[in-house]
């Protein structure tokens, strides 16, 4: 199947350059420019030396696994809701495509240092987290400063308004999210099952990791296209606020996960951790280029909005 997500390699952009101040301009340029034109068209990109230590990705998988793999009783007792938006959702326990009959997947959502974190049952997931974090937030200004000069803004206009991204939950919804979709038995292969239904993300921008199993598939152009996983690459996608902000310059891709044709990986478990970046709660989303092709919306009352459209329990 032909290729339709671009790689792109962030060279001296990545965090391996201690300063953004520091890059190259012709790599902050040509990246602006790939991340225009991608976003612009397929919503999806590869990212290739972005410099996030593959070590704190592997470590945050593997944590959250001995989580995932405690007795559901004891996984409920951290369970998330649309307010408190830290902890734990099981199967079924979130609908993002309202024509699927079961969307089997599991998660745990924190959205600052200090939130819910299931410390007494896995204790190190927390170290996990806020280790991988602070890279995760500079990988994204450096991302968000680029579509800015994309966009002939000011570098720091999206920066700006994302000043809590993971910081503290009641002024930026920002949220660490990792994921597990456990094993799935025969009759879970019904139709109308899903791994995670189709749907667009609700923010600016997602930055995601998987595991080498596949199943992540982007709609373009009225085709389902497989998103495989490349080692040592960061996904990244566009989301809704970002396409309204954009006047829909930027598309918000639609995606899902599908359940695997083959037993065997039908049987195997498969883990993405996503980060899922959100402006800051009161930042009004309107179209920047004064058009009046969106409703301008507060960040807080659209993901919140979106939560309840997803029967989230
Ligand atoms: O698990 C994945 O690969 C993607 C999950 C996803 O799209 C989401 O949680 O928004
Ligand atoms: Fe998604």
């Amino acid at each position: 199947m032909e290729d339709v997500i671009p790689i792109i390699d962030l060279d001296k952009l990545g965090l391996q350059t201690a300063k953004f101040e520091d890059i190259d301009q012709t790599v902050v340029h040509r990246v602006s420019k790939e991340l225009d034109s991608a976003f612009s068209t397929v919503g999806f990109v590869y990212l290739k030396n972005h410099g996030v230590d593959q070590q704190l990705v592997d470590n945050l998988f593997q944590r959250s696994k001995s989580f995932f793999h405690l007795p559901e009783s004891v996984k409920e007792t951290y369970r998330c809701g649309v307010d408190n938006c830290d902890g734990y959702t099981g199967r079924d326990g979130e609908i993002l495509d309202t024509s699927a009959r079961h969307e089997i997947r599991e998660s745990y959502d924190v959205a600052s240092p200090n939130g819910l974190y299931p410390d007494e049952h896995a204790p190190e997931f927390r170290q996990a987290i806020n280790d991988l974090a602070p890279p995760m937030c500079e990988l994204t200004f450096r991302l968000l400063s680029c579509m800015a000069l994309a966009l002939g803004l000011d570098k720091n206009f999206f920066g700006d308004r994302h000043s809590y991204m993971f910081k503290a939950a009641e002024k930026n919804r920002t949220i660490f999210r990792t994921l597990y979709y456990p094993s799935l038995a025969d009759t879970d292969t019904l139709a109308g099952v899903v791994r995670c239904g189709l749907h667009s993300d609700y923010g600016t921008i997602t930055l995601l990791f998987q595991d080498d199993m596949g199943g992540l598939e982007i709609l373009s152009q009225g085709k389902w296209f497989p998103a495989k996983p490349i080692p040592g690459t960061i996904m990244i996608n566009l989301g809704d606020m970002m396409q309204f902000w954009t006047s829909d310059r930027y598309v918000a891709t639609v995606h899902r996960v599908v359940v695997p044709e083959e037993e065997i990986r039908r049987r195997t478990p498969r883990q993405s951790i996503a980060f899922f970046v959100h402006p800051d709660n009161d930042v009004m989303i309107a179209p920047l280029d004064g058009s009046g092709k969106h409703q301008p919306v507060d960040a807080l009352s659209y993901v919140k909005s979106r939560l309840i459209a997803s029967s989230y329990k």
